[in-house]
C-alpha cells in the first residue's frame, strides 16, 4: 500500500521543476550550437571572379577564374572556371584593321557575361596581357600596335565588368608570372620546400625561369619576390624571336639564303626538317614578314617548300638559329645571354605540351625521345596524314620541326643533359586550370599573393563546430550527473517522506 508514494518521491525526473529545467538546458545547447553553425558557415558560398585574356603571338586565350569571397589571401584558392580560345589569329595579325581586333574577342566576352553572375560583374577585374606577338608588331610600327590596343580597349569596355587595362606584358613579366602560377598550382609557395622551374614556349618567345642558388651577374636576369613569407631569387629570361613559328621562319630563311638561288620564282628549298612527300608553294614574304629575320625581302615570289624527312640534317639546320659564339658571363645559354646552370625540377607548358605530347615523347629519357623523333621525321607525308586525319594539316606538317626545336632548344640552349633530362615535366594543366603566366598576372594584380603569410583562424571550421559540439555535450552530461548527484534524497529525508 504504502509502495506508491514511495516510488514517486524517488525518481527526481517527475518533479515538474527538474524536467522544466533540464528541457531549458538541453534547448539551450542545441541553440549554442545552432548559432554556432549558422554564424559561422555562410549559406552559400560565395564566389568572386576574374578575367584575363591571353593575346598571344598566334591566338587570344580567355580564362575565367574562381575563388571563395572570404578566402582570397589563402594559397591554393582561385581556380580556373573556364577557358574560351578566340576564334582566328592573334590580335597582332588585326594590323591593318585593327578595329576588327576588338571585334574577335566577341565570342569569349558574351560567354564570360553569361558565365558569371549578374551581382557580380561589375567586380569582376578583366585584364588583357599581349606577349611577343604585339612586342614585334610595336618594333615594326609602334602606332599600329597602340592602335590594335586602342581596339581592344574600347571593345573591352563595353562590357559590365570592371575593365582594368590592355597592355604589352614584359618577357620577363612573361616568365615571372608563368612561374608564379605553377607553383601557386601546385601550393610551394607556402610550404618552403623546393619550387618548380617554369618553361614556356609561345610562336613569338619562350621564357625560361627558376630558383637559382648562384649569384645572378645580369640584372635583368633577375627577379626578387617574397610571397608567403619566403624570399625567392629567380632567374628569368624571355628569349624574343625563339617562339615556335618564329624559329620557323629564321631557320628557313637561313636555308633559302643557303641555297645560293636568286630568290626568284620557282626556287626548291629541300627542307631536312619537314616529311618526304610535304610539297608547298609559299612566297618569300611568309618567310621573311617578321623582324625576327634579317635580310627583309618581302617578294610575293614564290618558293616550292619539299620535305626530305631527315631528323639529324634537320637538328643541324634548327642549331644554326643559335649562336654560341660570345659569352661574357661565367656561364651562358645562347646568344650571349647568361643563364646559371639550371636547378631542381622544371614544368614545361604551352608549346612545350602540345609538340610533345602530340609526338608522345613526354616520358621518355632523352636519347629514346630523340630516336623517335628521328623515325618520326623520317615517316613519309601520306602516312603522317593517314594517320592524323583529325589534326590541322599546317600542326601536322610542322611537328618534325617542332620537335626538333623542342630537343635543340632544351639540350643546346638551356644545357639540359640526358641526366636531368627527367626533372622536366611536360604538363598542360595543373588541377583544372592551364598552366600559363595569366594566373600568376592576376593574382599579382589583385594582391592575392601577399608577402607574408596571412592570418588565419587557430581552428579550422570544421574543427571549430566539432569541438564546440563535444563542449557542449560534455556541460550537458556534467549537468546531468550534478542534477543527479545533489538531489538525490538522502537517507533521513527519505524517512520523512515515508
Ligand atoms: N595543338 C597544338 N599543336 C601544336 N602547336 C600548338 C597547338 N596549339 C597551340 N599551338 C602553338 O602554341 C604556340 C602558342 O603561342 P602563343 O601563346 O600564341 O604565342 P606567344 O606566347 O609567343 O605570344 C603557337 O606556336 C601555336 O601554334
Ligand atoms: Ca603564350
Amino acid at each position: 500500500m504504502d509502495v506508491q508514494p514511495e516510488m514517486k518521491t524517488k525518481n527526481p525526473w517527475h518533479r515538474p521543476w527538474i524536467i522544466c529545467i533540464s528541457v531549458f538546458f538541453v534547448a539551450g545547447i542545441i541553440a549554442m550550437v545552432v548559432v554556432a553553425v549558422v554564424q559561422n558557415k555562410p549559406l552559400h558560398q560565395k564566389y568572386k571572379y576574374g578575367i584575363v585574356l591571353d593575346a598571344g603571338s598566334s591566338h587570344t586565350s580567355l580564362y575565367i577564374y574562381q575563388w571563395p569571397a572570404e578566402k582570397e589571401n589563402n594559397t591554393g584558392m582561385v581556380q580556373q572556371k573556364l577557358a574560351c580560345n578566340v576564334k582566328g589569329k592573334g590580335i597582332s595579325s588585326y594590323s591593318p584593321e585593327p578595329k576588327k581586333a576588338g571585334e574577335s574577342l566577341k565570342e569569349c566576352m558574351d560567354k564570360a557575361r553569361d558565365t558569371i553572375p549578374n551581382h557580380r560583374h561589375h567586380e569582376t577585374p578583366v585584364y588583357l596581357g599581349a606577349t611577343a606577338g604585339m612586342r614585334l608588331l610595336k618594333m615594326e610600327n609602334d602606332t599600329a600596335s597602340e592602335k590594335v590596343l586602342e581596339s581592344v580597349e574600347q571593345f573591352l569596355q563595353t562590357y559590365p565588368f570592371s575593365y582594368q587595362g590592355a597592355r604589352i606584358i614584359t618577357g620577363q613579366e612573361e616568365g615571372a608570372f608563368g612561374w608564379i602560377t605553377v607553383n601557386y598550382l601546385n601550393d610551394y609557395l607556402r610550404k618552403a620546400s623546393g619550387t618548380l622551374g617554369a618553361l614556356d614556349l609561345g610562336g613569338a618567345s619562350t621564357q625560361i625561369t627558376f630558383v637559382s642558388g648562384q649569384n645572378l651577374e645580369s640584372p635583368d636576369n633577375s627577379i626578387d619576390f617574397r610571397l608567403y613569407g619566403n624570399d625567392y631569387q629567380l632567374y628569368t629570361h624571355s628569349f624574343l624571336c625563339y617562339g615556335k613559328d618564329q624559329v620557323l621562319k629564321l631557320s628557313l630563311a637561313n636555308e633559302i639564303q643557303s641555297t645560293n638561288q636568286q630568290l626568284t620564282d620557282n626556287i626548291t628549298l629541300q627542307d631536312p626538317c619537314f616529311h618526304k612527300g610535304y610539297k608547298a608553294t609559299k612566297t618569300f614574304e611568309d618567310v621573311f614578314n617578321s623582324p625576327c629575320v634579317r635580310g627583309l625581302r618581302l617578294t610575293q615570289n614564290k618558293f616550292v617548300h619539299v620535305g626530305l624527312g631527315d631528323g639529324e640534317a634537320c637538328h643541324a639546320a634548327v642549331r644554326k638559329v643559335f649562336n654560341d659564339s660570345r659569352c661574357t658571363h661565367s656561364t651562358c645559354s645562347f646568344n650571349g645571354v647568361f643563364q646559371p646552370p639550371v636547378e631542381g625540377k622544371f614544368g614545361a607548358f604551352s608549346a612545350f605540351y602540345f609538340v610533345m605530347n602530340f609526338l608522345n615523347l613526354t616520358s621518355y629519357p632523352l636519347d629514346v625521345a630523340k630516336e623517335q623523333l628521328a623515325r618520326y621525321c623520317a615517316t613519309p607525308w601520306n602516312t603522317i596524314i593517314q594517320n592524323h586525319p583529325n589534326v590541322k594539316e599546317k600542326y601536322l606538317s610542322e611537328y618534325c620541326f617542332s620537335g626538333t626545336y623542342i630537343l635543340t632548344l632544351l639540350e643546346d640552349g638551356y644545357n639540359f643533359t640526358s641526366k636531368n633530362w627527367k626533372d622536366i615535366e611536360f604538363i598542360k594543366q595543373i588541377g583544372d586550370s592551364d598552366a600559363g603566366w595569366t594566373l600568376g598576372y592576376m593574382l599579382n594584380l589583385t594582391n592575392m599573393i601577399p608577402a607574408e603569410v596571412p592570418d588565419t583562424p587557430p581552428l579550422p571550421y570544421g574543427g571549430y563546430v566539432t569541438l564546440m559540439v563535444l563542449l557542449s555535450l560534455m556541460i550537458l552530461v556534467l549537468g546531468l550527473l550534478a542534477c543527479k548527484v545533489f538531489r538525490r534524497p538522502t537517507g533521513s529525508t527519505q524517512k520523512e517522506i515515508i
